[in-house]
């Protein structure tokens, strides 16, 4: 039996999530998964590699078929998200890193509504600046290609994407991935001040328990595609809880 513990009260979920199932390769990867996110919260999903979290920031991004319900409290159709609604961190790059593109191709290319081949609007040019800016990116990093930065740069140009414009729904697929310590503290310091800011709601799938604990707001269990435990960090991540979504070994460590 899942352990739910109440989300305080912040008002409607910005995401209710009810009898999701999500199958993928002909298997289920989300089975009747039921949550709410709380509005201006920062929600964290946990669980073993390969239990389904990217799935389920991607069904939620509109990338998969699913069953059941996701009801979003975004802009004013709640219906369905729009992307200006929803900003999106993903796990890797689905582009070829080697392609010659420097960063400022990248939000050329993304921010623009029409093809590349007319150029960079002037209006997109004076916005990049800014945005780099914001995210704690040196405006010089402008003209270095995309695989010549390093992970934790990669990471803040992918957030200050997923910043434009102005999100009320933010989800990180392992931002802190392949980045070392002092760069995910940094990084994770940079989420929490957008979070307090704007009250941005995020959700942000990490396998750092540690940080979470201090950092989190809520804590989301995943094993096997179903939620095992939910709630505020110190109720979630006990032993008993973390046996039960990692196994016995990392509980007893
Ligand atoms: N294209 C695909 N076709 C079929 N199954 C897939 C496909 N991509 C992923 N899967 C399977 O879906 C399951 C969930 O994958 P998912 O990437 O959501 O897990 P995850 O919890 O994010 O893992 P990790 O922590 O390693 O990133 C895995 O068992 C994976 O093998």
């Amino acid at each position: 039996m899942p352990i739910h513990l109440p989300v305080e009260d912040t008002g409607p979920p910005t995401v209710a999530i009810r009898k999701l199932c999500v199958n993928r390769g002909g298997r289920p990867i989300l089975s009747d998964l039921s949550c709410d996110i709380p509005r201006g919260k920062i929600t964290a999903i946990v669980g073993l590699n390969g239990c389904g979290k990217s799935t389920l920031l991607r069904t939620l991004v509109g990338e998969f078929r699913y069953t059941g319900t996701i009801q979003f409290a975004c802009g004013e159709d709640h219906s369905k998200p729009r992307p200006d609604h929803v900003g999106y961190v993903p796990q890797r790059l689905s582009i070829e890193a080697s392609l010659p593109i420097t960063v400022r191709d990248l939000l050329g290319l993304t921010l623009q509504r029409w093809p590349i081949f007319f150029g960079v609007s002037s209006r997109v040019i004076r916005k990049m600046t800014p945005m780099l800016d914001r995210v704690g990116v040196p405006p010089r990093l402008l003209d270095v290609p995309i695989d010549g930065l390093s992970g934790g740069q990669l990471q803040r140009v992918m957030l200050a994407l997923a910043l434009e414009p102005k999100p009320e729904l933010l989800l990180l697929d392992e931002p802190s991935a392949g980045i070392d310590f002092k760069d995910q503290e940094s990084f994770n310091s940079l989420l929490a001040e957008i979070n307090d800011q704007s009250g941005t709601t995020i959700i942000l799938v990490s396998h750092d328990l540690n940080t979470l604990s201090r950092f989190a707001d809520r804590v989301l269990c995943l094993r096997n595609g179903r939620i095992i435990s939910e709630g505020k960090p110190a109720e979630v991540l006990t032993p008993e809880s973390i046996a039960k979504t990692f196994g016995p070994v990392l509980a007893a460590v």
